[in-house]
């Protein structure tokens, strides 16, 4: 491929602003090494003062994943690639042990990023990861929809069925990008086979105590090729609706939510009354996520019998952590009262409560954070065009730091510097933010005050941030 078609990486690249650098993510398996020439073939032709950086992540899972992580550094010394490895040294969790290497696998990169000022991180996902990612999020829902037989198809399926995003932002500042999301293993196994390059097979990925390993030989069987067919055709319509759905949803935030106060949200009355029930329900199962400091949606039905109960007048429940109060005047969300965080001695860049990022100017110590409480919360509000009520408890959960037993103002107050900032996180998009959902994250970012979108390095997403349809 690269010997016969110098231009083909192209392709896969020309999106991409690498004018910051890259970080190839090598786990020494084909397609990430195929990644990695075909990025470094890319770079060299368009773009040779950027900086490369292959980065592999050794989870200290297996007795041989120090030896492939240096025979990674070996071929990246070869070809003048700058290479790191990282261990992943923190203790390991008994349950969710693939889940966790994830979490810490994107944490390791995201930091090696960081720390060279690169802003892209490049993995070598293919269109076999994404038909066995569909297939296997397709065989569970069709477990829990059995469960629940009877019930409408829950268009939570369809959200999952979209498969990996060509772009993820991690933390709110780094995009993962998969560029090869729509090229077959075995095409960059030719190309690779042709330079002799070789690769690492890794024997976790043939175990079939493990679901894709026997997703992946499962697709290699008779009718393998039209499943995966299938399966492509699937994510993408899937993908496509899951753009569009967003679009509505952050549409409707931006035109009938709005925030009265710190921790209290206000949905206007027709919020629940419009054609469109399922991008409201869609907006709310994000704001309730995001008022409650939740990192997952809450569940499809739950939220749409809440929306239906809305739709018929007044009420007061609770879901995902967070008080929905429908009133004439508007259908209000704060935290609940409840599970709030105990006092914890102030940290910087921790994340309070799931809602909150302290950034702490002060680092004298002793400095205690803690839900501001009633007692506080009643002495400080007035009555405005919101009742009293609702905006005490709504600051009853709002973070307050207090030095012993005198509660600092964060604002610092005259010439007293800030001791320290406390700003909002759109909590189910922090960590990871699908390009799918771009649009409706800025919305709900603009709605609670949480910072804006960094600029993307990516071409193909409009002028909102979201990824363009193909
Ligand atoms: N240990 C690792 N170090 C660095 N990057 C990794 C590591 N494991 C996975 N990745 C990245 O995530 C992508 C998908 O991971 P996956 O586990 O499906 O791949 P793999 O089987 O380890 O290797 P490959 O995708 O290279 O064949 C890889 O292509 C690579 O970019």
């Amino acid at each position: 491929m690269l010997d016969t078609e110098p231009d083909i990486s192209d392709r896969f690249f020309s999106d991409f602003d690498f004018s910051n650098g890259a970080v190839a993510a090598v786990s020494g398996g084909s397609d990430s090494t195929a990644l990695l020439f075909l990025l470094k073939h890319h770079l060299d032709r368009t773009l040779p003062a950027a900086k490369l950086l292959a980065v592999t992540i050794d989870h200290d899972l297996r007795p041989g994943s120090a030896a492939e992580a240096q025979t990674v550094a070996s071929v990246c010394a070869e070809h003048g690639i700058a290479h790191r490895t990282l261990v992943w040294s923190g203790r390991k969790p008994t349950t969710g042990l693939a889940a966790a290497a994830r979490e810490a696998r994107y944490r390791l990169l995201a930091e090696a990023a960081e720390a060279e000022g690169i802003r892209v991180v490049v993995t070598g996902h293919t269109a076999d990861d994404q038909a066995e990612t569909v297939l296997m999020r397709q065989v569970r829902a069709e477990g829990t929809r059995d469960e629940r037989a009877g019930e409408e198809e829950s268009s939570e399926e369809g959200r999952g069925l979209a498969g990996m995003a060509p772009v993820t932002l991690y933390d709110w500042r780094t995009c993962i990008a998969r560029p090869l999301l729509g090229t077959r293993r075995a095409a960059l196994r030719a190309m690779l086979k042709r330079r002799g390059i070789g690769w690492i097979e890794d024997p976790t990925n043939v175990d079939q105590r493990f679901e894709r390993p026997r997703m992946r030989i499962s697709l290699a069987g008779d009718d393998g090729e039209a499943r995966f067919a299938q399966a492509i055709a699937k994510a993408g319509q899937a993908a496509a609706e899951r753009d569009d759905l967003g679009r509505r949803a952050a549409a409707l935030i931006r035109a009938f939510a709005d925030r009265p106060a710190s921790g209290l949200i206000r949905l206007d009355r027709v919020f629940a009354h419009g054609e469109d029930s399922e991008a409201a329900v869609y907006a709310l199962r994000i704001l309730l996520a995001t008022v409650g400091g939740v990192s997952f949606l809450v569940d499809q039905a739950r939220c749409r019998a809440l929306f239906e109960r809305l739709r018929s007048g007044t009420l007061c429940a609770t879901l995902s952590r967070t008080v929905v109060d429908a009133r004439r005047s508007g259908i209000f969300l704060h935290r609940e009262a409840r599970n709030l965080p105990a006092a914890v001695p102030a940290q910087d860049q921790a994340l309070w409560d799931g809602r909150r990022r302290i950034t702490l100017s002060d680092r004298s110590g002793g400095l205690v954070i803690a839900p501001m409480g009633a007692v506080v919360a009643k002495r400080s509000v007035r009555e405005g065009d919101v009742p009293a009520s609702l905006l005490r408890r709504a600051l009853a959960a709002e973070p307050a730091l207090w030095r012993g037993a005198e509660r600092l103002d964060f604002a610092g107050g005259g010439d007293v510097p800030r001791p320290m900032a406390s700003v909002p996180v759109v909590s189910p998009f922090a960590r990871f933010l699908p390009s799918f959902d771009l649009l409706v994250a800025a919305a709900v970012a603009a709605l609670i005050g949480a910072p804006p979108l960094p600029p993307l390095p990516f071409r193909g997403h409009d002028r909102d941030g979201a990824w363009a349809k193909a």
